[in-house]
């Protein structure tokens, strides 16, 4: 590792000299989480984002995690998903599923994907109630302060304009505190149509890591990171587990305009 430091309520920030390395750490990370959540739980609650994070969390297929990691108690869900047919090329389920899932022994039953049959509304109603049953049973835990799920680890990337899950800079679902999961149809980034969990989901999490990747990514990582207070519409920046943890995982390129990183070189 490059570099690590504490950054008070910003969380642990993790900076690594490349992808290779970085992805390294990460399934590490990913793996550790896995092990202490089956001990204490007898399950691993894990929520996946779509985009580059697929690839960087592509080791966890290969030794010795593929043989270490206790697949049979992983339950994933996806912290986003864009509304379109799960075999459509924009679908983070089939990202998922081609790049992690189908390599690994993960139960499909333990899998809860979106309904891919009906509107932007619908899949994000049902995702709640499919979300909801699995609370009732504790597969998810639920938060000790709010009747939030409590999912063991989410992971989210972040694109070049802060936005995380598929919540947006200073889009109206940044604010939504009532919903576990919230729909949007004016995505910025196409596709349009997407459900994604809320601002309090993500927080009410026992773990949150944050990965990104490359230079293009660096400049919302030091709004986020070191000036947070001044850009309360970015939603990197809303990321503050309550009473979990919060890792950045960054490459040196996303990590290139961050106070600490700057000035060690
Ligand atoms: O649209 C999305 O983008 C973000 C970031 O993707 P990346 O390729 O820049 O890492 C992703 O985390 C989210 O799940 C996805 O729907």
């Amino acid at each position: 590792m490059a570099m690590s430091w504490k950054h008070g309520e910003r969380g642990e920030v993790r900076v690594f000299e490349d992808k290779e390395e970085l992805s390294t750490n990460l399934v590490d990370y990913i793996a550790d989480l896995s092990e202490a959540a089956v001990k204490e739980r007898g399950v691993f609650a894990v929520a996946l984002s779509g985009g580059s994070l697929i690839g960087l969390i592509g080791k966890l297929c290969e030794a010795p995690y593929n043989k270490t990691v206790d697949w049979t108690k992983w339950y994933v869900f996806w912290v986003d998903e864009r509304v379109v047919a799960k075999n459509h090329v924009d679908s983070n389920y089939k990202l998922a599923k081609e790049g992690f899932l189908s390599k690994v022994p993960i139960l499909p039953s333990h899998v809860t994907s979106i309904n891919d049959t009906v509107t932007a509304e619908g899949a994000a109603d049902d995702y709640t109630f499919a979300i909801r049953q699995l609370v009732r049973t504790r597969i998810v835990d639920v938060c000790d302060t709010c009747d939030c799920p409590k999912f063991d680890l989410v992971l989210l990337g972040m694109g070049a304009d802060g936005h995380v899950a598929s919540l947006f800079p200073s889009h109206p679902a940044l604010k939504e505190s009532d919903e576990w999961i919230t729909f949007i149809v004016d995505s910025p980034k196409p596709p349009p149509e997407r459900i994604t969990f809320t601002l309090p989901v993500i927080n009410s999490a026992a773990n949150v890591a944050i990965v990104a990747t490359g230079g293009s990514k660096a400049h919302a990582a030091h709004l986020a990171i070191d000036e947070k207070a001044d850009h309360p519409s970015l939603p990197a920046g809303l990321v503050s587990p309550s009473n979990g943890s919060l890792v950045w995982f960054l490459d040196s390129e996303a990590a290139s305009k961050l106070d600490n990183y700057k000035f060690s070189e």
